[in-house]
């Protein structure tokens, strides 16, 4: 048996690492991988609905059509655990389709979508609450669905209101049914309960629109030390600012598309020129119909010149 004396040295040579070694290593630090994701809606609504085509359907025995929408059509991207991930775009782009894939709620049409971790969700309507429950009696229900004991739910729950700080806005607002509350209010409650789970992904979606300012400010000081404890955000905002100022990667989605991934202060900036030619050439089609109205206009007008004068010839009168 051979054993190394301290006086014995020993060549220690660094072995380069491998692709395949360093593609595990990255794996092991994502919180979610998303590969080729497709979410469609099926809907069954008319173009151009009217009661006329609705009977003659009716009587024809026709079905409607399924529409289908591709709300996420082909994405993927990969998130490393603390990133505070940006996602922007415009009304309509998949955003919120994305996020709701993410948290589990929609499952994907095609592709794969993996999130490792303890998941909390803050959607902008604060899904989850009963409406007619007091919000204390909803952070009691949330925490009892997170199976925790009853020490943990009292230690929270007083957490919780103390960060929603509905008192300051409506006193004794904690103890009256949540359908009473104002979307502001609403937010608030669902950003402390979100935040309070200890999730170790969080997916925020626009959920903090509805606050006002003050509030803002406060969510946005708790979401980055989130962050600083590595725990991973997902962002989808409208406020590129807010984005710009908190998340650390970004992603532009437009109709269902990843356009553009990386830097934010470059994703956002690109974004930005994009809208800007958008409204350009909006601007330009507005003026180009303008003046084709105009020209028409003009045209009818000389023709309607030029029959009165034929009118007036024929019956012998100068005009
Ligand atoms: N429940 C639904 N049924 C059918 N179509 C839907 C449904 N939800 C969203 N869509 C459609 O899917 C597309 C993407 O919508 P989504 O809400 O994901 O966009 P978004 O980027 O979050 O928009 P916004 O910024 O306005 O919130 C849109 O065309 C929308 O009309």
């Amino acid at each position: 048996m051979s054993s190394l004396s301290a006086s014995e040295t020993v060549e220690t040579v660094d072995v380069p690492a491998t692709p395949k070694m360093i593609d595990k290593q990255k794996e092991s630090r994502l919180a979610i991988k998303v590969e080729d994701l497709h979410l469609y809606y099926r809907t069954k609504a008319e173009a151009n609905p009217t009661l006329k085509a609705a009977l003659i359907r009716k009587a024809k025995r026709q079905k409607v059509e399924q529409k289908v929408i591709k709300a996420v059509d082909g994405v993927s991207f990969e998130v490393p655990h603390g990133t505070v991930l940006g996602v922007i775009g415009h009304n309509g782009a998949g955003k919120s389709t994305l996020l709701r894939a993410l948290s589990g709620i929609l499952p994907p049409t095609q592709g794969r979508v993996e999130v490792r971790g303890r998941v909390s969700t803050l959607l902008a309507l604060g899904v989850g609450f009963n409406q007619n429950l007091t919000g204390r009696e909803n952070i009691i229900l949330g925490g009892l669905a997170q199976g925790w004991s009853k020490d943990q739910i009292r230690e929270k729950e007083n957490a919780i209101i103390d960060f929603a700080d509905l008192d300051m806005l409506s006193e004794g607002a904690m103890d009256r049914p949540m359908k009473t509350y104002s979307s502001g209010m609403y937010a608030r409650v669902a950003f402390a309960v979100g935040v309070h789970m200890d999730p170790d992904i969080l997916l925020v979606d626009e959920a903090l629109s509805a606050g006002d300012a003050r509030f803002k400010e406060k969510a946005t000081e708790k979401m980055l030390e989130l962050c600083e404890n590595a725990r991973t955000i997902v962002l989808v905002s409208h406020g590129l600012e807010t984005v710009r100022h908190m998340s650390n990667h970004c992603i532009w989605m437009d109709h269902g598309h990843l356009v553009q991934s990386g830097d934010p202060d470059e994703v956002i900036d690109a974004y930005i020129e994009q809208q800007r030619k958008d409204r350009e050439a909006a601007d330009a089609k507005k003026r180009a119909a303008e003046a084709a109205e105009a020209k028409e206009d003009q045209a009818l007008a000389a023709k309607a010149e030029r029959t009165k004068e034929a009118l007036h010839k024929a019956i012998g009168e100068d005009v």
